[in-house]
């Protein structure tokens, strides 16, 4: 499979001229290749949400190699930079980050006439069918429930068809029984539709279904636990004991 993301000693600190300069990613090496399931876990203030950010080239690292797709992110101008994220990539934030003022079906469309796409309606039909939000689509996301929306948002963001999610705590604002239906569709869009998943979570049971998982301390990769390695018990139970940590 290629790869897609490969950071070298990938460094980040926050206001680095500053009297308080803050070291956020020390020196992270990684190599992410296409179709896999990767989640990033650690305590709060390690660095999982910076990391998903630079790796997403929304923000931008100050030290070290970052390559997409083989490319430098060094090497690449803004309006590249841009491109590649309108081309490539979709997010699933906590908040989900839906618009009152429109109804269900223009959240989902927004980015593609955002970015001028046209709407193929056949494949419209066929996400929100497979997301059950068929008959609240002309309803407003206040009128919805917390895993509606939650759902909604994951349209919206299918819709673009991205061949990487970035997602920050899917699953944050969510019960048991919907957590693990968004998780499961996660999984179904990785394994069907070869999208890759980079995922940062605090749970367990979410880390679970990932192919591979970054324990993050400090801003450094403390371990790397890859699914193939182990047996499914074996990478749960890993993934629970490092969870215990957090
Ligand atoms: N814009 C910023 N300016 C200065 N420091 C920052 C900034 N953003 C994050 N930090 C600091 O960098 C470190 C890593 O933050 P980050 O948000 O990546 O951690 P996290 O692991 O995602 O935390 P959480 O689980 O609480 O969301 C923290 O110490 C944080 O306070």
């Amino acid at each position: 499979m290629e790869e897609i993301i490969k950071t070298e000693m990938l460094t980040k600190i926050y206001n680095p001229l500053s009297q308080n300069p803050k070291l956020a990613l020390d020196q992270i090496s990684l190599s992410i290749k296409e179709g896999e399931f990767i989640t990033i876990m650690g305590k709060s203030g390690s660095g999982k949400t910076t990391l998903l950010n630079i790796l997403s080239t929304i923000d931008d690292l100050t030290k070290g190699k970052l390559f997409i797709y083989g490319k430098n992110i060094f090497e690449m101008s803004d309006s590249e930079k841009a491109h590649f994220r309108k081309e490539n990539i979709g997010f699933i934030f906590q908040n989900f980050n839906l618009l009152d003022t429109l109804t269900i079906r223009e959240n989902i469309q927004l980015p593609l006439k955002l970015s001028k796409k046209k709407i193929d309606q056949d494949d419209f039909d066929r996400i929100v069918g497979e997301l059950e939000i068929t008959d609240i689509l002309d309803k407003y996301p206040f009128e919805c429930s917390g895993g509606q929306t939650q759902r909604v948002a994951v349209a919206r963001t299918l819709i673009m068809h991205p061949k990487i999610i970035f997602a920050d705590e899917p699953t944050g604002n969510l019960d048991g029984v919907r957590s693990k239906q968004l998780m499961q569709y996660l999984e179904k869009v990785n394994q069907e539709d070869k999208i890759t998943v980079i995922m940062v979570t605090h749970d367990p049971l979410d880390a679970a279904y990932s192919s591979q998982m970054y324990y993050i301390e400090d801003g450094k990769i403390k371990d790397h636990l890859m699914k193939n390695d182990d047996s499914f018990d074996t990478y749960f139970s890993k993934i629970v004991k490092i969870s215990m940590e957090l």
